[in-house]
Protein backbone atom coordinates (compact mmCIF):
# COMPACT_ATOMS: atom_id res chain seq x y z
CA UNK A 1 0.00 0.00 0.00
CA UNK A 2 1.11 3.60 -0.97
CA UNK A 3 2.33 5.55 2.24
CA UNK A 4 1.24 8.88 3.90
CA UNK A 5 0.46 9.41 7.47
CA UNK A 6 -3.21 10.24 8.20
CA UNK A 7 -4.52 11.56 11.22
CA UNK A 8 -8.15 11.60 11.02
CA UNK A 9 -8.09 12.98 14.91
CA UNK A 10 -10.86 15.11 16.86
CA UNK A 11 -11.14 15.24 20.58
CA UNK A 12 -11.61 11.93 22.11
CA UNK A 13 -14.67 9.72 22.64
CA UNK A 14 -12.99 7.26 24.37
CA UNK A 15 -11.48 7.06 28.28
CA UNK A 16 -7.62 6.62 28.44
CA UNK A 17 -6.36 2.65 29.18
CA UNK A 18 -6.25 1.55 32.85
CA UNK A 19 -2.48 1.76 34.45
CA UNK A 20 -3.19 -2.20 34.59
CA UNK A 21 -4.49 -3.08 31.23
CA UNK A 22 -1.86 -1.38 30.17
CA UNK A 23 0.88 -2.68 32.02
CA UNK A 24 -0.27 -6.67 31.35
CA UNK A 25 -0.96 -5.28 27.49
CA UNK A 26 -4.43 -7.01 28.85
CA UNK A 27 -7.27 -8.53 26.71
CA UNK A 28 -9.81 -7.90 29.45
CA UNK A 29 -10.14 -3.94 28.79
CA UNK A 30 -12.95 -2.31 27.00
CA UNK A 31 -13.14 -2.88 23.26
CA UNK A 32 -12.07 -0.50 20.93
CA UNK A 33 -12.10 -2.01 17.70
CA UNK A 34 -14.75 -4.79 16.78
CA UNK A 35 -14.51 -6.31 13.00
CA UNK A 36 -17.50 -8.18 12.40
CA UNK A 37 -17.82 -10.50 9.71
CA UNK A 38 -16.24 -8.66 7.30
CA UNK A 39 -15.69 -8.88 3.89
CA UNK A 40 -13.56 -6.94 1.09
CA UNK A 41 -13.82 -7.13 -2.24
CA UNK A 42 -12.40 -5.14 -4.50
CA UNK A 43 -13.70 -3.65 -7.83
CA UNK A 44 -11.41 -5.75 -9.39
CA UNK A 45 -13.21 -8.81 -7.98
CA UNK A 46 -9.73 -9.55 -5.48
CA UNK A 47 -11.30 -11.35 -2.57
CA UNK A 48 -9.24 -9.19 0.16
CA UNK A 49 -11.05 -10.23 3.83
CA UNK A 50 -13.16 -12.88 3.72
CA UNK A 51 -14.82 -13.48 7.00
CA UNK A 52 -13.03 -11.24 9.22
CA UNK A 53 -13.69 -11.10 12.95
CA UNK A 54 -11.31 -9.34 15.51
CA UNK A 55 -11.70 -7.16 18.73
CA UNK A 56 -9.16 -5.31 20.37
CA UNK A 57 -9.20 -4.03 23.50
CA UNK A 58 -7.57 -1.23 25.27
CA UNK A 59 -4.32 -1.39 26.29
CA UNK A 60 -3.63 -4.17 23.84
CA UNK A 61 -0.84 -4.41 21.37
CA UNK A 62 -1.54 -6.22 18.41
CA UNK A 63 0.27 -7.39 15.12
CA UNK A 64 -0.96 -8.73 12.26
CA UNK A 65 1.58 -10.81 10.37
CA UNK A 66 0.99 -12.80 7.05
CA UNK A 67 2.41 -13.47 4.05
CA UNK A 68 1.97 -10.91 0.87
CA UNK A 69 -1.56 -9.93 -0.02
CA UNK A 70 -3.34 -12.01 2.52
CA UNK A 71 -4.95 -7.99 2.97
CA UNK A 72 -2.78 -6.99 6.49
CA UNK A 73 -3.45 -3.23 4.86
CA UNK A 74 -6.72 -3.34 3.54
CA UNK A 75 -7.68 -4.65 7.49
CA UNK A 76 -6.02 -1.73 8.95
CA UNK A 77 -7.10 0.90 6.74
CA UNK A 78 -10.65 -0.23 7.38
CA UNK A 79 -10.53 -0.09 11.04
CA UNK A 80 -8.77 3.56 10.41
CA UNK A 81 -12.28 4.44 8.59
CA UNK A 82 -10.19 5.22 5.64
CA UNK A 83 -11.86 1.72 3.34
CA UNK A 84 -15.86 0.79 3.16
CA UNK A 85 -16.40 -2.63 3.68
CA UNK A 86 -18.53 -4.94 1.57
CA UNK A 87 -20.13 -6.67 4.00
CA UNK A 88 -19.94 -6.96 7.99
CA UNK A 89 -19.37 -4.05 10.68
CA UNK A 90 -16.56 -2.18 12.12
CA UNK A 91 -17.60 -0.75 15.53
CA UNK A 92 -15.09 2.08 17.06
CA UNK A 93 -15.37 2.35 21.06
CA UNK A 94 -18.38 -0.06 20.55
CA UNK A 95 -20.03 2.77 18.53
CA UNK A 96 -20.85 2.52 14.77
CA UNK A 97 -18.13 4.65 13.03
CA UNK A 98 -21.08 7.17 12.55
CA UNK A 99 -21.67 7.95 15.46
CA UNK A 100 -17.73 7.94 16.81
CA UNK A 101 -17.36 9.97 13.90
CA UNK A 102 -19.74 12.18 15.50
CA UNK A 103 -18.76 12.79 18.75
CA UNK A 104 -14.87 12.74 17.25
CA UNK A 105 -12.11 9.45 17.29
CA UNK A 106 -8.62 9.82 18.43
CA UNK A 107 -6.99 7.59 16.42
CA UNK A 108 -3.61 8.16 14.02
CA UNK A 109 -2.07 6.08 11.23
CA UNK A 110 1.43 5.65 10.63
CA UNK A 111 2.18 4.02 7.12
CA UNK A 112 4.86 2.44 5.58
CA UNK A 113 7.03 5.41 4.87
CA UNK A 114 7.50 8.42 6.59
CA UNK A 115 6.17 10.94 3.97
CA UNK A 116 7.02 14.01 5.20
CA UNK A 117 6.68 17.36 3.66
CA UNK A 118 10.59 17.46 2.24
CA UNK A 119 10.50 21.37 1.69
CA UNK A 120 9.05 21.85 5.37
CA UNK A 121 11.10 21.86 8.56
CA UNK A 122 10.36 18.79 11.09
CA UNK A 123 8.50 21.24 13.20
CA UNK A 124 5.95 22.47 10.20
CA UNK A 125 5.91 18.46 9.34
CA UNK A 126 4.57 17.49 13.36
CA UNK A 127 2.39 20.64 13.23
CA UNK A 128 0.81 19.43 10.39
CA UNK A 129 -2.22 17.47 12.08
CA UNK A 130 -3.06 20.52 14.30
CA UNK A 131 -2.58 23.21 11.27
CA UNK A 132 -5.21 20.82 9.74
CA UNK A 133 -7.83 21.43 12.94
CA UNK A 134 -6.93 25.23 13.03
CA UNK A 135 -4.90 24.84 16.01
CA UNK A 136 -2.67 27.82 17.34
CA UNK A 137 -1.60 29.41 20.47
CA UNK A 138 1.07 27.93 23.54
CA UNK A 139 -0.54 24.80 23.87
CA UNK A 140 -0.25 23.75 20.67
CA UNK A 141 3.88 24.72 20.47
CA UNK A 142 3.90 23.01 23.82
CA UNK A 143 1.93 19.76 22.09
CA UNK A 144 4.84 19.57 19.66
CA UNK A 145 7.63 19.72 22.10
CA UNK A 146 6.18 17.41 23.85
CA UNK A 147 5.74 14.86 20.93
CA UNK A 148 9.35 16.01 19.63
CA UNK A 149 10.95 15.11 23.21
CA UNK A 150 9.12 11.71 23.25
CA UNK A 151 10.17 10.46 20.10
CA UNK A 152 14.07 11.57 21.23
CA UNK A 153 14.06 14.69 18.52
CA UNK A 154 14.67 17.47 20.81
CA UNK A 155 17.16 20.11 18.91
CA UNK A 156 16.13 18.62 15.68
CA UNK A 157 12.39 20.87 15.24
CA UNK A 158 14.52 23.54 12.73
CA UNK A 159 16.03 20.33 10.36
CA UNK A 160 14.53 19.71 6.90
CA UNK A 161 13.46 15.79 6.43
CA UNK A 162 16.80 15.33 3.89
CA UNK A 163 18.91 16.24 7.16
CA UNK A 164 17.81 13.14 8.97
CA UNK A 165 18.52 9.92 8.57
CA UNK A 166 15.79 7.18 7.98
CA UNK A 167 15.21 6.18 11.82
CA UNK A 168 14.74 10.08 12.66
CA UNK A 169 12.27 10.45 9.50
CA UNK A 170 10.24 7.65 10.95
CA UNK A 171 10.72 9.26 14.37
CA UNK A 172 9.20 12.70 13.11
CA UNK A 173 6.26 10.91 11.27
CA UNK A 174 5.32 9.13 14.21
CA UNK A 175 5.43 12.68 16.63
CA UNK A 176 3.04 13.85 13.82
CA UNK A 177 0.78 11.38 14.89
CA UNK A 178 1.28 11.87 18.66
CA UNK A 179 0.51 15.49 18.37
CA UNK A 180 -3.06 14.63 18.28
CA UNK A 181 -2.65 12.46 21.19
CA UNK A 182 -4.66 9.53 19.96
CA UNK A 183 -5.20 6.73 22.12
CA UNK A 184 -5.17 4.67 19.17
CA UNK A 185 -2.60 3.85 16.98
CA UNK A 186 -2.40 2.18 13.46
CA UNK A 187 0.93 1.12 12.20
CA UNK A 188 1.50 -0.14 8.74
CA UNK A 189 4.80 -1.64 8.84
CA UNK A 190 6.40 1.22 9.84
CA UNK A 191 9.87 0.21 10.31
CA UNK A 192 10.35 -2.20 7.72
CA UNK A 193 12.37 -0.53 5.51
CA UNK A 194 14.97 0.28 8.52
CA UNK A 195 18.19 -1.83 9.56
CA UNK A 196 18.11 -4.06 12.18
CA UNK A 197 19.73 -2.13 15.01
CA UNK A 198 17.09 0.72 14.21
CA UNK A 199 14.76 -1.50 13.81
CA UNK A 200 14.97 -2.91 17.36
CA UNK A 201 15.61 0.98 19.08
CA UNK A 202 12.54 1.84 17.75
CA UNK A 203 10.57 -1.18 18.91
CA UNK A 204 11.82 -0.16 21.96
CA UNK A 205 10.48 3.09 21.96
CA UNK A 206 7.30 1.90 20.97
CA UNK A 207 6.76 -0.09 23.68
CA UNK A 208 7.84 2.70 25.97
CA UNK A 209 5.42 5.25 24.67
CA UNK A 210 2.84 2.91 24.21
CA UNK A 211 2.93 2.00 28.34
CA UNK A 212 3.53 5.33 29.13
CA UNK A 213 0.55 7.13 27.19
CA UNK A 214 -2.23 4.37 27.31
CA UNK A 215 -2.17 3.44 23.72
CA UNK A 216 -3.86 0.78 21.46
CA UNK A 217 -1.54 -0.62 19.20
CA UNK A 218 -2.79 -2.39 16.14
CA UNK A 219 0.74 -3.25 14.19
CA UNK A 220 1.16 -4.93 10.46
CA UNK A 221 4.54 -6.43 10.13
CA UNK A 222 6.54 -9.22 8.01
CA UNK A 223 8.60 -9.77 11.06
CA UNK A 224 7.63 -13.27 13.49
CA UNK A 225 10.77 -11.79 15.82
CA UNK A 226 9.15 -8.13 15.28
CA UNK A 227 5.48 -9.35 16.31
CA UNK A 228 6.47 -11.45 19.33
CA UNK A 229 8.66 -9.17 20.77
CA UNK A 230 6.48 -5.95 20.85
CA UNK A 231 2.57 -7.86 20.83
CA UNK A 232 0.43 -9.43 23.70
CA UNK A 233 -1.02 -10.34 20.75
CA UNK A 234 -0.20 -11.60 16.92
CA UNK A 235 -3.02 -12.20 14.51
CA UNK A 236 -2.18 -14.01 11.67
CA UNK A 237 -3.63 -14.02 8.34
CA UNK A 238 -3.62 -16.18 4.92
CA UNK A 239 -4.05 -15.14 1.60
CA UNK A 240 -6.01 -16.23 -1.41
CA UNK A 241 -8.83 -14.95 0.20
CA UNK A 242 -7.46 -12.89 2.82
CA UNK A 243 -8.67 -14.21 6.21
CA UNK A 244 -7.75 -14.49 10.35
CA UNK A 245 -6.31 -17.75 10.56
CA UNK A 246 -4.91 -17.50 14.08
CA UNK A 247 -4.86 -15.65 17.33
CA UNK A 248 -1.19 -16.04 19.79
CA UNK A 249 -1.11 -14.51 23.11
CA UNK A 250 2.27 -13.38 23.79
CA UNK A 251 2.19 -14.33 27.40
CA UNK A 252 4.82 -12.59 28.34
CA UNK A 253 5.45 -9.46 30.89
CA UNK A 254 5.70 -6.08 29.70
CA UNK A 255 8.58 -4.00 30.19
CA UNK A 256 10.54 -6.36 27.57
CA UNK A 257 14.23 -5.42 26.86
CA UNK A 258 16.86 -7.17 25.09
CA UNK A 259 16.83 -9.80 27.78
CA UNK A 260 13.78 -10.97 25.88
CA UNK A 261 15.17 -10.88 22.49
CA UNK A 262 17.57 -13.83 23.50
CA UNK A 263 15.03 -15.88 26.26
CA UNK A 264 13.96 -19.40 26.07
CA UNK A 265 10.12 -18.09 26.08
CA UNK A 266 11.16 -15.63 23.29
CA UNK A 267 12.43 -18.11 20.91
CA UNK A 268 9.52 -20.64 21.91
CA UNK A 269 7.00 -17.61 20.91
CA UNK A 270 8.40 -17.32 18.06
CA UNK A 271 8.65 -20.69 16.75
CA UNK A 272 4.97 -20.76 17.52
CA UNK A 273 4.66 -18.23 15.51
CA UNK A 274 6.81 -19.16 12.40
CA UNK A 275 5.02 -22.45 12.17
CA UNK A 276 1.51 -20.79 12.13
CA UNK A 277 2.79 -18.82 9.75
CA UNK A 278 4.17 -21.37 7.69
CA UNK A 279 0.79 -23.02 7.87
CA UNK A 280 -1.06 -19.76 6.62
CA UNK A 281 1.43 -19.50 3.87
CA UNK A 282 0.70 -23.08 2.62
CA UNK A 283 -3.01 -22.48 3.08
CA UNK A 284 -2.97 -19.47 0.91
CA UNK A 285 -0.87 -21.06 -1.77
CA UNK A 286 -3.52 -24.48 -1.97
CA UNK A 287 -6.25 -22.29 -2.70
CA UNK A 288 -6.94 -21.27 -5.76
CA UNK A 289 -8.14 -17.55 -7.28
CA UNK A 290 -9.10 -14.37 -5.78
CA UNK A 291 -11.85 -13.54 -7.16
CA UNK A 292 -15.21 -12.38 -5.95
CA UNK A 293 -16.54 -16.12 -6.31
CA UNK A 294 -14.37 -17.41 -3.91
CA UNK A 295 -16.20 -15.15 -0.94
N1 LIG B 1 -7.22 -0.80 -4.30
C1 LIG B 1 -7.14 -2.09 -4.61
N2 LIG B 1 -7.77 -2.58 -5.70
C2 LIG B 1 -7.72 -3.89 -6.02
N3 LIG B 1 -7.05 -4.82 -5.31
C3 LIG B 1 -6.40 -4.39 -4.21
C4 LIG B 1 -6.40 -3.02 -3.81
N4 LIG B 1 -5.67 -2.89 -2.69
C5 LIG B 1 -5.23 -4.13 -2.38
N5 LIG B 1 -5.67 -5.02 -3.31
C6 LIG B 1 -5.43 -6.47 -3.31
O1 LIG B 1 -6.02 -6.99 -2.13
C7 LIG B 1 -5.21 -8.02 -1.58
C8 LIG B 1 -4.82 -7.63 -0.17
O2 LIG B 1 -3.96 -6.47 -0.26
P1 LIG B 1 -3.28 -5.81 1.01
O3 LIG B 1 -2.43 -4.70 0.54
O4 LIG B 1 -4.33 -5.51 2.01
O5 LIG B 1 -2.39 -7.02 1.54
P2 LIG B 1 -1.17 -7.00 2.53
O6 LIG B 1 -1.27 -8.23 3.35
O7 LIG B 1 -1.12 -5.72 3.25
O8 LIG B 1 0.04 -7.10 1.51
P3 LIG B 1 1.57 -6.65 1.70
O9 LIG B 1 2.08 -7.43 2.86
O10 LIG B 1 2.21 -7.06 0.41
O11 LIG B 1 1.57 -5.16 1.93
C9 LIG B 1 -4.03 -8.19 -2.52
O12 LIG B 1 -4.33 -9.23 -3.43
C10 LIG B 1 -3.95 -6.84 -3.24
O13 LIG B 1 -3.41 -6.99 -4.54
Amino acid sequence: MTSSIVTPLKPAAAEPASEDAVKAGASNGRPVLQVEGVNKIYANGTVALKGADLTVRQGEFVSLLGPSGCGKSTLLRIMAGLGDVTTGSVKFWEQDYGVVGDKGRKLAFVFQNATLMPWARVRKNVRLPLDLEHQSGPDTEQKIDQALEMVGLKGFDQSFPRELSGGMQMRASIARAMVTEPNLLLMDEPFGALDEMTRNKLNDDVLKLWQKNGWTIVFVTHSVYEAVYLSSRVVVMAARPGRIVDDIKIDQPFPRNADFRVSTEFAGYCRQVSQALERASAMGASTGATQEKSA
